[in-house]
């Protein structure tokens, strides 16, 4: 009897506490509304990553607990992701179809309130923001096991998208199947990506049967979803989706499997204090090139977080470099460097700045 008091009493509290906070969250959203009508009168973006950094920052800074910091984060991204929706709902593309991982990167990224559409591959993501079908994109482009995902670097080879995010996600990957039973896997698929970050685990466990590479792992657990004899390497969401069973959870060779998204817009995204900027640029195969290319940055103190090659398809021993480096474009030091940088190359462009991802 006591303790059904004791609980009804703190139950009462916490509604009236929760009372307060849904009228702050209105009063909260009426203003964000004004900041609406602000940006509408002078045509400026309603989604300002820099804007929500601080926001995440700030409020990180002042918990004093015991609300768990990492649980701050998620209310109050849910929070700006349904304000920005009341300014304006943001679509965004993402790389499909539903459930892979870069749908929830861009969960991550977006939170629930954004409208996000599957598309079918990586250039129809860029297509989709380029004509303005989706304000924003998002696309995998490495892995910390398997490297550089090679077809989103090349898109900016032709595209004037710019880089305005990175979100970076632990990529966990689950063995599915209907019956959830170890001796009924008679094949299993995946996309080529997965089944390459479980070589070893697959190899050991797995030695005799067969794998299958489909487009997608979301396709792998469709399929597993109509055969009692297959598996499927997907994420622990498409088990929820499709009805699967987890046959063994996190079977990838290489804990703190992180793969890296992109946020494409067609803008600069603003600084936000704490940024890096991606470049992409070529240069002859000649001696001391790569010294040259690289004193810019160091001569300034630059500190270069990345650096890529990948031949140029059209011309021999030629070569695209991707790099890396902590700033933004709009900082002095490391607008002067790439000005020096397009001195000895034969073209610099710069794919965008943008706020550092915190893992
Ligand atoms: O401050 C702004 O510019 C807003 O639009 C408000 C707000 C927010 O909810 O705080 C919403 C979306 C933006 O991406 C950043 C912040």
């Amino acid at each position: 009897m006591k303790e059904k008091q004791t609980l009804a009493k703190l139950r009462q509290e916490i509604d009236a506490v929760d009372d307060r906070i849904l009228e702050l969250l209105n009063e909260r959203a009426k203003l964000v509304m004004q900041v609406g009508a602000v940006k509408t009168e002078n045509r400026s973006d309603f989604h300002v990553p820099s804007r929500e950094r601080e926001i995440y920052e700030r409020l990180a800074a002042a918990n004093p607990g015991p609300f768990p910091a990492e649980a701050v984060r998620g209310v109050f991204r849910e929070i700006i992701s349904a304000s920005l929706a009341l300014e304006k709902p943001l679509k965004v593309a993402f790389l499909g179809p539903n459930a892979t991982f870069s749908h929830l990167a861009a969960m991550q990224h977006f939170g629930l309130s954004a409208s996000l559409s599957p598309e079918r591959s990586i250039p129809a993501v860029f297509e989709a923001v380029e004509k303005g079908e989706a304000y924003y994109g998002v696309v995998p482009v490495e892995n910390t096991t398997e490297g550089m995902i090679s077809h989103t670097l090349d898109m900016f080879m032709e595209s004037e998208l710019k880089i305005n995010a990175e979100v970076l996600l632990e990529v966990s990957h689950f063995l599915l199947s209907r019956t959830g039973r170890f001796e009924d896997i008679k094949k299993v698929y995946s996309h080529p990506q997965p089944l390459a970050q479980c070589r070893k685990w697959l190899a050991e466990n797995l030695p005799n049967v067969p794998l299958v590479d489909v487009a997608s792992t979301t396709l792998a657990a469709q399929i597993v979803a109509e055969d009692y004899t297959a598996a499927a390497i997907a994420s622990e969401y498409a088990s929820s989706i499709y009805n699967l069973k987890i046959v063994k959870a996190r079977i990838e060779d290489q804990v703190n499997n992180f793969t890296r998204f992109l946020v494409v817009g067609r803008k600069m995204a603003d600084r936000s204090g704490d940024d890096k900027t991606s470049l992409m640029f070529s240069v002859r195969d000649e001696p001391g090139i790569l010294h040259r290319m690289l004193e810019p940055f160091a001569k300034r103190g630059i500190n270069l977080s990345k650096i890529e090659s990948r031949p140029l398809k059209k011309k021999a021993w030629e070569y695209i470099f991707y790099l890396d480096l902590s700033g933004h474009i709009s900082d002095p030091a490391v607008g002067e460097a790439v000005q020096d940088l397009s001195t000895c190359c034969q073209f610099v462009k710069v794919l965008g700045s943008y706020p550092r991802a915190r893992q």
